[in-house]
């Protein structure tokens, strides 16, 4: 079945929330979405000059949800996420983080909302004259905080922890890091606030299939325990089976429909069918 959503975008059946690998029945308590929006993104238009990236594009992210955000390359995907953290100017259209209507938000009032987000940015994006724990201070400097030294310590090292990482990681520059040890101490910086809400762009790129699955367990443990939403821009069909509740698609300029991942493989789109059908994708499909 389909239906039209308020957010104007396709969605194919109704289903329970959860269906990542975190909701098997492993004993684990999980954290179930709800119907609380956290994102909302409304008819936005970005241009680059002439260049229409996307147009009439609408989004919702429920709170305590991950959303895998697929598309193909050079769809917008990056751009989205961006415009969303108010990197990129948008031409027109709302997004409300939260509720609020970021155009309407003060200076001081935006600072405060900054604050309920984490970003892993692909690559990590690490400060590479830093150390770990000295980029996981970044954002705790930058919010001028009164911590004392011994403070931040010592919250960086509980971000270590958090993230898998050996304390031993704290006092090394991202130049001693392997790629996967890189994308934890990036994800440790997102975390350096306690966010409410979690971007990751590309997570487990450039990682080997192990280091994935373990990368995308992480996120899914994570959302559980902190009661995160995350919003994953993703290519990796292993994380949308795997972890993602929900799974949106960009193509032709706006997301033309959004659903748990085995509700979207039959959906009618050229780039879906090919996405999902195709060499690498059939075989999710053949297994279910
Ligand atoms: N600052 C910019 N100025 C002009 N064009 C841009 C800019 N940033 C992105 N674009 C263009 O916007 C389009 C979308 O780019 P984006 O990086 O979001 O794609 P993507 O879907 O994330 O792709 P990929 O999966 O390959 O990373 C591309 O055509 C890109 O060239």
């Amino acid at each position: 079945m389909e239906e039209t959503l308020p957010d104007g975008t396709r969605r194919v059946t109704e289903v329970p929330a959860h269906h990542g690998r975190a909701a098997e029945d492993d004993g684990l308590k999980h954290v179930q979405p709800t119907d609380e929006h956290v994102i909302e993104v409304r008819d936005v238009e970005v241009r680059f000059g002439s260049f229409t990236v996307f147009k009439n594009l609408n989004l919702d992210v429920r709170r305590g949800e991950i959303l895998g955000f697929v598309g193909g390359s050079g769809q917008g995907k990056s751009v989205l996420m961006r415009t969303i953290l108010d990197l990129v100017p948008k031409y027109s259209g709302t997004i409300r983080l939260f509720g609020e209507d970021v155009d309407k938000l003060s200076v001081p009032q935006r600072a405060l909302l900054n604050r309920r987000y984490g970003v892993l940015f692909q690559m990590g994006a690490l400060f590479s004259s830093l150390t770990v724990k000295e980029n996981i201070q970044v954002p705790m400097k930058e919010q001028g905080s009164n911590m004392s030294k011994q403070l931040m310590d010592e919250l960086a090292l509980m971000k270590i922890d958090m993230v898998g990482l050996a304390r031993n990681a704290a006092d090394k520059l991202p130049s001693e890091l392997s790629g996967g040890m890189i994308k934890r101490a990036g994800l440790a910086r997102a975390l350096a606030l306690d966010p409410d809400l979690l971007f990751v762009d590309e997570p487990t790129s450039g990682l080997d299939p192990i280091g994935a699955a373990n990368f995308d367990d992480l996120i899914a443990g994570l959302r559980d325990t902190l009661g995160l939403t995350v919003y994953m821009v993703t290519h990796d069909l292993d994380s949308l089976w795997n972890v993602c509740d929900r799974v949106a698609v960009l193509a032709d300029k706006r997301v033309i429909v959004n659903g748990p991942v085995q509700d979207l493989i039959d959906y009618d789109h050229p780039w879906v069918r090919e996405y999902f059908r195709g060499v690498r994708g059939g075989r999710f499909v053949d297994a279910e």
